[in-house]
């Protein structure tokens, strides 16, 4: 049985604080939905703002390939007429074969909010809805509020219902706008309401849920147990105050576990892509512990998880990640056995057996070195410059001799200057450099020093740094915890220095980052080590 899903990312989604989308972000995030093969994409209220306008106007001239495109607005006006509506006549101005227009179930909303009576508002659903279709528009009609109208005056909720059935509705969505219903209300109050106005089941209904209780996911898969057919939600679960319901737990749930279709299966695996993808649009990082789709959805740090996965992933995963096109990634921290350093060792090309002494060897280092305050979660370039030392496969390409980092803290301009003493070859190199901050001077010192042996160090450059203090033990110094990107344009690493001296730990990341760049990832020193 196929589970509709309707996305309104681009106008509930729209409504979350912090969110801002401009026309073509809104086409980008359009398109991708139609590719991935959402057949209900809502755009947007046109005529509440020039820019859902404007984007339906684009959507005229370069439509979608398969989705339905659907505006969204109120019902008219209280005391007006449907044909007379300036909010009416711009959703059919928006050119859509379909509209979504959400009417008031709940009797306070009419006296409080829209401050008419109750007869009057049923005359603005059944006046908007048959004014809409003798405009050749097909209507699914939102009924807001719903679950809590419902429980406040059921009669006066299930005749707001009727009306919009009676006006010619195509599909009829139940909202818990508020977000505040349990998922076993849903249940009974969906149940009972469908058995009341259409006990033979000809209509067509769905379900519109808010998060504020974290249940909107559990709500919407509560309404489908009770016969919708329809799901609103939005991508990454976006939307006002805590957001509308996630699509991108919906489907794989709906999908994967109840045996409904939502996607094709080739296009599920598209699923963590356009979620990111959508993240990276609305410039709003992705949420790394979402379910299917984060980053650590399928992630194994404890070393008992990550023995019993590499013997059967079922034993940890509730899923075959690649079914949602994500991905298995194994953490190496303080918490890991051996199988974990197995299988990052086999990740960055070396071999090496649980017999192997030398992989306990690396596996305590790991954890003596997180109980001083390291993290190699974070720093794996690090950790890869750790076993190879273990393995015999580093060679010394720069011993430090001292440096010294002076800064001068004026009102117009910071500056900063290192002196940096080291020695390559058996020779004594001793540079200077400026920099922004001590950290760039230490850095352009080094590198100078480095550049007439090294010249391919040219290529790489330090993209990232990071500082965590860490809070020493009563009556101990605190530790700085310095975690620094680096770059050669094709890959990106990541090391680690940790000391009481901020100055120290970014020497020892920066010094790291420039050893695995020329060690790992030069192909001119490929030949010094075992290289991937
Ligand atoms: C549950 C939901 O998410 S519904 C969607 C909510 N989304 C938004 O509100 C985003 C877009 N909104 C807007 O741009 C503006 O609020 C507009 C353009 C729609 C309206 O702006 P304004 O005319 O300035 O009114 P304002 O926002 O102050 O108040 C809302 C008006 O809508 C009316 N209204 C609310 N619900 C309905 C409804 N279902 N049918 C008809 N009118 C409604 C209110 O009674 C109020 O009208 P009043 O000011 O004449 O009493
Ligand atoms: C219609 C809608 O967005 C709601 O009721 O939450």
């Amino acid at each position: 049985m196929t589970i509709q899903i309707y996305d309104t990312t681009l106008r509930d989604g729209a409504q979350r604080e912090g969110m801002t989308l401009a026309v073509e972000d809104k086409l980008k995030i359009a398109r991708q939905l139609d590719k991935l093969g959402v057949p209900w994409i809502e755009g947007g209220w046109p005529g509440a703002n020039p820019k859902d306008g404007e984007f339906f106007r684009r959507l005229q001239l370069e439509p979608l390939t398969q989705a339905e495109v659907v505006a969204f607005c109120s019902t008219r006006r209280p005391g007006g007429l449907a044909a007379e509506d300036r909010m009416l006549a711009a959703i059919i101005a928006a050119g859509t074969k379909w509209v979504t227009i959400f009417g008031k179930s709940w009797d306070l909303h009419v006296t409080e909010g829209l401050k008419t009576d109750l007869a009057e508002n049923l005359e603005m659903i059944r006046d908007s809805i048959e004014y809409l279709i003798s405009q050749g528009k097909r209507v699914i009609y939102d009924a807001e509020h719903w679950f809590d109208g419902y429980l406040a005056n059921p009669e006066y909720a299930l005749k707001t219902l009727q009306t919009a059935i009676d006006a010619g509705a195509d599909w009829l969505v139940f909202c818990d706008t508020n977000g505040g219903t349990l998922p076993q209300d849903i249940t009974k109050i969906v149940d009972r309401v469908i058995q009341t106005v259409d006990p033979q089941r000809e209509l067509q209904f769905g379900i519109h849920t808010h998060n504020d209780c974290e249940l909107a996911v559990a709500n919407a898969l509560a309404a489908v147990s009770s016969g919708v057919t329809m799901v609103q939600g939005t991508i990454n679960g976006y939307g006002e105050r805590c957001g509308n319901a996630n699509l991108c737990a919906i489907i794989p749930n709906l999908q994967l576990k109840l045996g409904y279709s939502c996607l094709h299966e080739a296009d599920l695996i598209r699923l963590t892509q356009v979620s990111r993808y959508v993240s990276e649009v609305v410039n709003i990082a992705p949420n790394d512990y979402a379910a299917f789709v984060g980053r650590c959805a399928f992630s194994h740090k404890g070393g008992i998880h990550v023995s019993a996965v590499e013997r059967n992933p079922l034993t940890y995963e509730h899923i075959d990640p690649l079914l949602v096109g994500n991905e298995r990634r194994i953490a190496i921290s303080e918490q890991s056995g051996l199988s974990n350093v197995l299988i990052k060792a086999s990740e960055m090309g070396l071999t090496l057996t649980k017999a192997d002494p030398r992989t306990r060897q690396i596996l305590a280092k790991l954890k003596e070195l997180e109980y001083q305050g390291y993290q190699f979660e974070g720093a794996e370039a690090s950790f890869e410059l750790l076993m190879r030392e273990i393995l015999g496969q580093t060679s010394t390409l720069f011993t430090i001799q001292g440096f010294q980092v002076h800064c001068s803290i004026a009102t117009q301009q910071h500056h900063s200057l290192a002196t940096i003493k080291i020695a390559v070859d058996g020779q004594d190199i001793l540079e200077v450099a400026e920099g922004n901050g001590p950290v760039a001077a230490l850095d352009a010192a080094l590198r100078k020093a480095l550049s007439r042996f090294y010249p391919e160090l040219a290529k790489c450059h330090l993209t990232d740094y990071k500082v965590r203090i860490i809070d020493g033990e009563a009556g101990t110094a605190a530790i700085t915890r310095v975690l620094v990107e680096s770059s050669n344009g094709h890959h990106r690493w990541t090391t680690i220095g940790v000391s009481e001296n901020i100055l120290e730990a970014s020497y020892q990341a920066v010094a790291q980052g420039i050893e695995y760049g020329l060690l790992v990832r030069s192909p001119q020193m490929c030949s010094l080590v075992d290289v991937k």
